[in-house]
């Protein structure tokens, strides 16, 4: 399969603009998780296909990336993919178990680590980029293609624990008592998640984002010195290998979740947009990042979508009231619940539409 890099034109540029920090007709919105579980078309797919199967299939995986967007009016589509095919191209299996999560059997060992290695990983995560490619044409340029990738602590914590974890204290142990190995892990998946992000923008990513999912186990000391040099390693690295192969750039999300803790310091890891969780006030966030050109994207609890109708549009404009004034992007501070009520998504995309700008 090769790339066709003649791109229908966008036609909704809301998610684009507000991350470059220009002003958008209306405010962009789209939702973590949108293509999952809590959509019924989806479920059933899924009865015919395991996940990998969909990850692996790009033309399962861009029917998958549509979904939501045949039912909202949403400003991105997100290709439907998982943070966990990293350590799956490193050669971990990885099991996606209904009502558990994802399991990775034989977690990584100290002695491991010598062992993994980055070159052909993204080789073999091309598929990523062929679904990537189709799902761009697919869309008609009707909104614009979000790619995506774990951040290096979050894939560690997942490697080392095996799985989901209350503590994280098995990866926390690392940071303590084996520093070196530590940064060897998070210095070999920096290197694979760069040439990986360069790749999906090669294929036809608009925007992408890096989840860091587990920054809310760590604090100000364990993030300064174990995330955001890795951090700030990927903004920069892939801006000059694009740069490098003539790709245009593209905007970068930074979204680490419970980071409340370093939000001033996120802002100077050279990402366009930061993604803040709901428990931090968007005054609190307003004051920290005063004058910084940073575009903030969240924050709406998941758990909202269960109020009723007229509660949930009153907690939605609340926040773009409060969040007026500042570059910004709606959605979620998580990812959708897999019972989430499909009524209030689409309460929640419209109540944002029909706000006053
Ligand atoms: C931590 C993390 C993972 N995966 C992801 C993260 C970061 C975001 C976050 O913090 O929630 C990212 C992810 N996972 C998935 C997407 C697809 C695109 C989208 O956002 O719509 C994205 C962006 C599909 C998925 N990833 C998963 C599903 C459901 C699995 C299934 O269909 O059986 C989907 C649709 C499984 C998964 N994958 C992972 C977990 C913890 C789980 C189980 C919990 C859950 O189901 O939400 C790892």
């Amino acid at each position: 399969m090769s790339i066709n890099r003649n791109f229908p034109a966008l036609k909704n540029e809301r998610l684009l603009k507000a991350a470059r920090g220009e002003k958008p007709d209306k405010l962009p919105i789209w939702i973590m998780r949108q293509a999952g579980r809590y959509l019924p078309e989806f479920q059933e797919y899924r009865k015919q296909h395991s996940f990998f199967e969909i990850c692996q299939n790009p033309e399962y995986a861009c029917e998958v990336t549509l979904m939501p967007l045949r039912r909202f009016d949403l400003d991105a589509a997100i290709i439907f993919s998982d943070i966990l095919v990293i350590p799956q191209a490193l050669g971990m299996e990885v099991e996606m178990r209904p009502g558990v999560g994802p399991v990775l059997p034989e977690p990584l060992t100290l002695q491991h680590v010598e062992k993994l290695k980055a070159e052909g990983a993204v080789k073999k995560l091309e598929y990523v980029g062929h679904a990537i490619n189709l799902t761009r044409h697919k869309l008609e340029g009707k909104v614009p293609l979000i790619g995506f990738t774990g951040a290096p602590w979050t894939l560690m914590a997942y490697m080392i624990e095996g799985g989901g974890s209350k503590t994280y204290s098995k990866a926390k142990k690392w940071l303590y008592a084996s520093k070196e190995e530590s940064h060897k892990l998070l210095g070999l998946l920096t290197d694979v998640i760069v040439d990986y992000l360069v790749m999906q923008i090669e294929y036809g990513a608009q925007i992408v984002q890096v989840f860091d999912s587990n920054a809310e186990y760590l604090n100000k000391y364990l993030y300064s010195e174990f995330c955001l040099p890795y951090l700030k390693r990927i903004s920069s690295e892939v801006r000059e290998k694009l740069k490098a192969k003539s790709l245009e750039e593209v905007p970068m999300i930074l979204f680490a979740k419970g980071g409340w803790y370093c939000l001033e310091e996120q802002a100077d890891l050279g990402y366009e947009v930061l993604g803040v969780d709901w428990t931090i006030e968007p005054s609190y966030v307003k004051k920290i990042l005063n004058n910084k050109n940073i575009t903030i994207q969240g924050n709406l609890d998941p758990t909202a979508l269960y109020a009723s109708n007229s509660d949930l549009k009153m907690f939605v404009e609340k926040m773009l009231e409060e969040f007026e004034g500042q570059r910004y992007i709606v959605n979620l501070g998580h990812g959708i619940y897999p019972d989430a009520p499909i009524d209030s998504v689409k309460t929640f995309v419209d109540a944002v539409h029909n706000f006053k700008a």
